[in-house]
This record gives C-alpha cells, structure tokens and sequence, in this order.
C-alpha cells in the first residue's frame, strides 16, 4: 500500500495559473474527495499527477519517492469521465486490459525463465479474465469491441484495465458524470469495494458532495487553483472552514429544491 504526496504543484496554461501550489497528503490505503467549482482546477490537478499538464513546479510522490523516477509502469492510474474517449475503439476490451497488465503478470514469466508462447497467452488471457469478472463484466466478451458495450459497461472495463496494472495510486475525475444514473450507483458501489478490497490510495475528483462523503476518508476543497480547505469527511462538510465550502454545501439543497420544482 502507498500513500499520494503532492508537494508545491503549480499548472500554467501559457500565463493562466490553473493550479497553484497545492500540497495535498492521500494517505495510503484512503480516499481523498477532490472537490470545487466549476473550473477551480480539480482536473488539472489530476492530470499534473499522471504527467498529462504541464506542472511548472512542483513533486508527485508515492509511498515517499518521486513518481516519475520510477523504473516501469506508472504506479498512478487515471480514470476519466468519458468512458468513450477512454478505450481504444480499435482493439477489444480485452485486448486494452491486457496491453495494461505488468510483463509478469501477463506472461508468467520471471527473469530468470522464458515462457513459451501459448503458455504466455494463456497467461494473460487468465489476468484478463480475472480483472473483468472483478469489475463484473463476463470474462467471454473480452472478444468485443467497446462499441459492444453500454457506458456504465466501458466505464467498467475502463476501471478494469486502469487496476490490471495495478497502481498504488488511482485518481478517478468525475468517473460516474457521463453515466445513466441508474448505473451510477453500481459503478460507484463496485468502486468502493475495490478500493477496500485491493487498498489503493484514491483521488476521487467529482462535483456530486453526496457520493464524496459516501466514497471519502478526507475531502479536499479548490477554489481559482487552490486548495482552500482540507480535513476529515465528517468534519469537512458538517463543519466547513471556509467559505468555498460552505457555499459549495449551501448550493446542494437548492439544487435538490429545484430539481423537484422542475
Ligand atoms: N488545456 C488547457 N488549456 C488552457 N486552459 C485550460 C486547459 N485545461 C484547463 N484549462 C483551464 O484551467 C482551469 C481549470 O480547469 P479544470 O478542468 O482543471 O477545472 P475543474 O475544476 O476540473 O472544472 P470542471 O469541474 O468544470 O471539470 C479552467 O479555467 C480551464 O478553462
């Protein structure tokens, strides 16, 4: 198990701070909420952590040594919010979850004994089967292509493929928004036991404050590329600091009452 360290990370898009200087700890085998406004830099901050925006300054540790030193696959993974965008149309799922898994795991092979070939594949196809049923997909459409698939169906293999190559760290941006509602809940529940199941630390970026505190052990709170407010799930959003907090939490009941007016 590890623990996430952001150390001074600052994102500039040309001369915009989109993120500034946020130091944030998700201890290891613990969920962090990333939450905020529209724009306030979540994402971004996401994507510094796995190298996808330009961080000007700053350092990305896990389990106490800089994550981009590392030998090897990346011990952070990312899931995204569209799970169309996020597999490859061209190969079948069960193709993208194998291109994930470590060369060990996929081939059974260590260094000091090569394995040969239909004992790699078969292998492989194995660790393919077994992170597809942990998602709950049946391992016999790993023949498909993600068009075969509904949404909460991709978002699924998306996550499985993301744990095949078994991170330390998952950072998951708003991974329900682009879902049916009535398969948000499945992927969030799935998701949840996972992370207990397997231990990693998590990054769970979203806007919806009831699944963060259902999800979290901490929340963490961005406001114009800050972080502005960080604690305790309970403590967070039972007794906000700051008043991003407290307007993000106000904003809740009105949006219920005017989703019933509607
Ligand atoms: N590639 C980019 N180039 C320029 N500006 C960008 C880029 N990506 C994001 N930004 C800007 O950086 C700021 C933070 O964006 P970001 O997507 O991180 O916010 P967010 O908190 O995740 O918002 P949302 O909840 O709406 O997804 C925004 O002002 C956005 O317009």
């Amino acid at each position: 198990m590890s623990s996430l360290e952001l150390r001074g990370i600052t994102v500039r898009y040309g001369r915009f701070t989109a993120v500034d200087n946020v130091d944030l700890l998700v201890p290891e085998g613990t969920v962090t909420g990333l939450v905020g406004g529209s724009g306030s830099g979540k994402s971004t901050l996401g994507k510094a952590v796995v190298g996808l925006a330009p961080m000007q300054s700053g350092r990305v540790l896990v389990a106490g040594s800089d994550a981009g030193r590392r030998r090897g696959r990346s011990p952070v993974q990312l899931v995204f919010q569209n799970p169309y965008a996020s597999l490859d149309p061209r190969m079948t799922i069960g193709a993208s979850v194998a291109e994930a898994l470590p060369r060990e795991a996929a081939s059974c092979e260590t260094p000091a004994r090569k394995a040969p070939a239909r004992e790699r594949r078969s292998a492989c196809d194995a660790e393919v089967a077994r992170y597809l049923e942990l998602v709950g997909i049946d391992p016999a459409r790993a023949v498909l292509a993600p068009d075969a698939l509904s949404g909460g169906q991709r978002q699924r293999v998306a996550l499985a493929r993301a744990l095949a190559a078994r991170p330390a760290v998952l950072i998951a941006d708003e991974i329900t928004s682009a879902l049916d509602v009535s398969v948000q809940g499945a992927v969030l529940n799935l998701l949840r036991r996972l992370q207990r199941e397997l231990g990693f630390a998590m990054l769970f970026i979203s806007h919806n404050l009831a699944v963060v505190r259902y999800l979290s052990d901490q929340v963490a709170v961005m406001d114009g590329g800050h972080l502005v407010e960080c604690g305790p799930t309970e403590r967070v959003l039972e007794r906000p600091e700051h008043p991003t907090t407290r307007n993000l939490i106000s904003c809740v009941p009105t949006l219920a009452l005017a989703e019933e007016a509607s």
